[in-house]
């Protein structure tokens, strides 16, 4: 393994992780946190990019690593326009749409931007590595019922896939040619149908889609919606709160920490049992969804996120899915070392750089 430097930047919505990594091995990492108090005197997530930029460049002289050093700055990105995985050069035409927002708001549209502004400064590349907007859905898993909002692909790629291929190797198989369904449970939840390395569909852990999560409402009951939003009891705001933000677990029981919710229900906090059953539940059934776009040929459930760390969760799922394919868990996510990983195999010339 050559021992490329690279500066690996993870922006998320209240931290903004950091990374050097030497070859695979990180040689210096820190979690810068956000309070909300700080964040909210920057006009959106792009208006924090000096912010973050700044704290990103004396983190680096703490480090000791000298910046002329670096082989590459790679970033965590991006709500671009639909785009298949891999490895990309952040090129004008990506920091055009990161600026504008032409897809959305999101933190780690900042991962682009950040990175790519200092290693403009350095003369070497930057890259962002399996964004958030991967897009390797079939034509058939487009199609909502409502022509004017087809089911988007919005999810944890980055992780999703970095463990996809984590359990291929530990099968002793190449991704490539294996078929696996992926459930990454973290404070969203997307679960994908991965079918010999591409993700042919997956729920939109953004838009409300799939099961609900620790803050997310998921898939409800969409003409009791329709009601709610034009009943005049809610601002555009709220009910958009009650879908990201505010829904799923904080919802229900007041607190989207799932290691809290397990302290009551030991307990004996019955509500608090229902609710997370049912979504260890939900996420079980959309895994049973996957199992069958996938026809049945699945070689492994893999289970990975925060709360993948829950045996108790991980129990309920595995309960309804072992059925399927052996399960194996995965907890956490390991997204500093996938990006890292992508910008490797990019600079040692193992894959082809993907342009914008
Ligand atoms: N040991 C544990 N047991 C159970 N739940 C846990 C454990 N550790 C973390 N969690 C839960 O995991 C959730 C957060 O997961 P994670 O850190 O993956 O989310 P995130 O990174 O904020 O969001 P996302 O994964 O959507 O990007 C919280 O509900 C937290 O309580
Ligand atoms: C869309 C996946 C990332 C997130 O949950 O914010």
């Amino acid at each position: 393994m050559k021992n490329f430097l690279q500066l690996i930047i993870n922006p998320g919505s209240t931290s903004t992780k950091l990374a050097v990594f030497r070859g695979n091995e990180p040689v210096y990492s820190e979690t810068l946190r956000h309070s909300s108090e700080e964040l909210r005197k920057f006009q959106g997530i792009t208006g924090q990019f000096n912010y973050r930029r700044r704290l990103v460049m004396d983190a680096m002289v703490k480090s000791g690593v000298q910046p002329g050093e670096l082989d590459a700055v790679v970033g965590r990105g991006g709500l671009l326009k639909p785009v298949p995985g891999g490895t990309y050069l952040v090129n004008k035409k990506m920091i055009e749409d990161l600026e504008a927002e032409r897809r959305g708001a999101h933190a780690s549209n900042l991962g682009g931007l950040i990175a790519r502004s200092i290693a403009g400064e350095l003369g070497i590349p930057a890259y962002i590595v399996d964004p958030v907007c991967i897009d390797e859905k079939e034509p058939v898993s487009r199609i909502s019922g409502m022509p004017e909002n087809p089911r988007e692909s919005l999810f944890h790629a980055l992780n999703q896939k970095a463990v996809a291929r984590r359990a291929a190797e530990d099968m002793g198989k190449d991704y490539s040619e294996i078929n696996l369904v992926v459930a990454h449970l973290g404070g969203g939840i997307s679960v994908g149908a991965h079918l010999r390395g591409r993700v042919i569909d997956v729920n939109d852990a953004l838009a409300g889609d799939g099961p609900f999560t620790p803050e997310r409402s998921g898939g409800v009951p969409v003409g009791k919606l329709v009601e709610m939003c034009y009943s005049g009891r809610y601002t555009r705001e709220e009910m958009m709160k009650k879908v990201v933000g505010g829904g799923g677990l904080a919802a229900y029981l007041g607190t989207a920490d799932a290691l809290e919710i397990e302290k009551r229900i030991e307990q004996g906090d019955k509500q608090a049992k229902l609710i997370y059953e049912a979504m260890a539940y939900q996420v079980a059934k959309e895994i049973g969804a996957c199992g069958a776009i996938l026809k049945g040929d699945v070689d492994a459930v893999v289970i990975t996120g925060g709360i993948a760390h829950s045996r108790m969760l991980v129990g309920w799922i595995e309960e309804r899915v072992s059925f399927i394919a052996p399960v194996r868990v995965y907890p956490g996510e390991n997204e500093m070392e996938a990006l890292a990983a992508g910008g490797y195999r990019v600079l040692a010339g193992l894959e082809a750089v993907k342009v914008y």
